[in-house]
């Protein structure tokens, strides 16, 4: 499958962030997944991307011009895709991927994000909505968008395609999900809540595992430094 991941050209104040955007792109890797982000070097862009490429994985950017012009774009992806404008990589991303994630970033990160809301509230299949929501980032979100609710601009049942998880161990078991789903038999809300439910210890531990044969290679002390405590 190819996963569509947006996030921030800054990797933020929060260690979590840059933690959970290096375990997404080995977990991309690994189960033989393929990204499709911005194609940037920077921030949690290139946190994701560089781990993606470590691990073995397929990395596909879609970059404006102009960003390759002033030194951002990420070496040695599978693919640069080059582009004119910011509308045509949002369009190019879209095309290309088959799901779609939004870690924690700046008005880029909504920008991008809000488009995928917007098509899945039309019914326009473009593929399933995910947001991390890491350590609450996106709480203000959940919360303006159910005033939207309240106030008679979006349905309950738009709601609903819209999904937040809380931590990679989460939205990786609904993307694998996703991936075995149809389109038209996609899980709600509800449905998605009880699977959090049954996210287990072991889940979390073969996450660990997968990351930790990963950093095995590499220098120890880095490895070691890489290693934050495990987020909930
Ligand atoms: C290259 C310049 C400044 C560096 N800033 C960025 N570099 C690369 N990509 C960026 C930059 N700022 C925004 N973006 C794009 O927006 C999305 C994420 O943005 P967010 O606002 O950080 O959430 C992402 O698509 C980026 O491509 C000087 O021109």
């Amino acid at each position: 499958m190819n996963i569509a991941v947006y996030c921030g050209s800054n990797p933020g104040r929060n260690d979590h962030f840059a933690q959970a955007a290096r375990d997404l792109g080995i977990w991309i890797a690994v189960h033989g997944h393929a990204l499709v982000y911005g194609g940037s070097s920077v921030g949690l862009m290139g946190v994701l991307s560089s781990n993606v490429l470590a691990a073995g994985g397929n990395a596909y950017g879609v970059e404006p011009r102009f960003f390759i012009d002033a030194g951002v774009a990420q070496h040695d992806l599978t693919e640069l895709v080059v582009v004119d404008t910011m509308s045509e990589r949002k369009a190019k991303m879209i095309e290309l991927a088959d799901a779609f994630v939004a870690l924690p970033g700046g008005v880029g990160t909504l920008e991008e994000i809000s488009e995928i809301m917007s098509c899945v509230r039309l019914g326009l299949d473009v593929g399933e909505c995910f947001f991390l929501n890491i350590d609450g980032f996106y709480n203000p979100l959940i919360e303006l968008l159910h005033g939207m609710e309240q106030q008679g601009f979006i349905e309950r049942g738009d709601l609903e395609r819209f999904h937040f998880l809380e931590s990679v161990e989460q939205l990786t078991r609904c993307l694998d999900r996703a991936e075995r789903t149809p389109l038209a038999a996609r899980a709600t809300a509800a449905e998605l809540a009880e699977l959090r439910a049954e996210v287990s210890r072991e889940s979390q531990a073969e996450l660990e595992a997968e990351r930790a044969a990963f950093y095995a290679p590499l220098q120890p002390d880095w490895a070691g430094a890489s290693e934050a405590e495990p987020h909930q």
